[in-house]
């Protein structure tokens, strides 16, 4: 696991835009080997989406032959409520970039067998050959899309019913009205979020501190304890390529030696890709190699 830290959530925001344009122009979709990207909601992923968009303005990125899953939804909340997901993403991103509407999923929390468009989400996702890319965002708790603390880590696209504290930290967008936040969501389970082949997980905001701290400091701790360990996010050590991108203020609780042994990697890192991207160029090694240095 790879941990990376700037001095801002718009500087974090910067630098995960930077990681998926590259994947994505590397990686060089067509319409029929298309690059398959998750993707969350929340407000640490905004700045994140806000480059992107620029990028795609720019003409440095295009989603044309991109295909999104996104993680999550609210259970009974009508799609076009301000504050469902579906109108989120679409007011947060895909209005704004060259995605064709037809290459975007968002779990339908309306469906009528909740079961059946779980199964059925998890089949779409096998149907494109699995996730390339999948970026997460957390809660306080830890909480990765909405498997709150106890989901198993071998869990799929299921119906979860949310944690209080969730519920409470979720009013904020509710007009701090707790009751009007929904009880239900239906999310990709944390073996969906694994089953990917790279994950990228934004994290900022002292908010997020403990969270992070258990999550890269101990080791898997899910469940809850007597201790009351409870971070779904440390699941993210079992991932063979993961990269947690953070603010200084997330990293608030981390020891010194945490931050600076993940500061001293992100600098040998850089000088490794310098000195294989020279020699992709004159020919010498392949681009797979470039990238297996986890
Ligand atoms: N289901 C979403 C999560 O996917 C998201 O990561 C979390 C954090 O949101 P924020 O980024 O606003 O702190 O909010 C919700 O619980």
């Amino acid at each position: 696991m790879r941990l990376i830290i700037r001095e801002d959530a718009p500087a974090v925001g910067d630098y995960i835009a930077n990681y998926i344009c590259k994947r994505i122009n590397d990686f060089a979709p067509t319409a029929t080997r298309p690059f398959v990207l998750g993707l969350p909601t929340g407000s640490s992923p905004i700045p994140t989406y806000k480059a992107l968009i620029t990028m795609v303005k720019e003409k440095r990125l295009s989603f044309k032959h991109v295909v999104t899953f996104n993680m999550d939804e609210y259970v009974a909340l009508p799609r076009d409520h301000p504050e469902s997901y579906h109108t989120f993403m679409f007011r947060e991103f895909f209005s704004h970039i060259d995605i064709p509407p037809s290459q975007v999923n968002i779990l339908d929390g309306n469906a009528v067998d909740l079961i059946a468009e779980c199964k059925a989400y998890e089949q779409r996702i096998k149907q494109f050959g699995g996730i390339e890319l999948f970026l997460g965002g957390i809660g306080e708790d830890g909480h990765i899309a909405f498997n709150e603390p106890g989901s198993s880590l071998a869990s799929r696209t299921r119906i979860k019913t949310l944690a209080y504290d969730t519920i409470l930290a979720n009013a904020r967008f509710f007009n701090n009205d707790i009751s009007a936040v929904p009880r239900m969501a239906l999310t990709v389970g944390v073996a969906t979020v694994l089953d990917a082949r790279e994950v990228v997980v934004v994290v900022t905001g002292q908010r997020k501190a403990l969270a992070l701290s258990k999550a890269i400091e101990e080791g898997v701790n899910h469940l809850f304890t007597v201790t009351c360990l409870k971070w779904t996010l440390s699941a993210l050590q079992l991932h063979p390529w993961a990269l947690i991108v953070t603010d200084e203020d997330a990293t608030a609780e981390l020891h010194v030696k945490t931050v600076k042994y993940f500061k001293s990697i992100e600098r040998v890192q850089d000088e490794v890709e310098r000195t294989q991207s020279e020699l992709k160029a004159k020919g010498k090694v392949t681009g797979e190699q470039v990238g297996s240095l986890e």
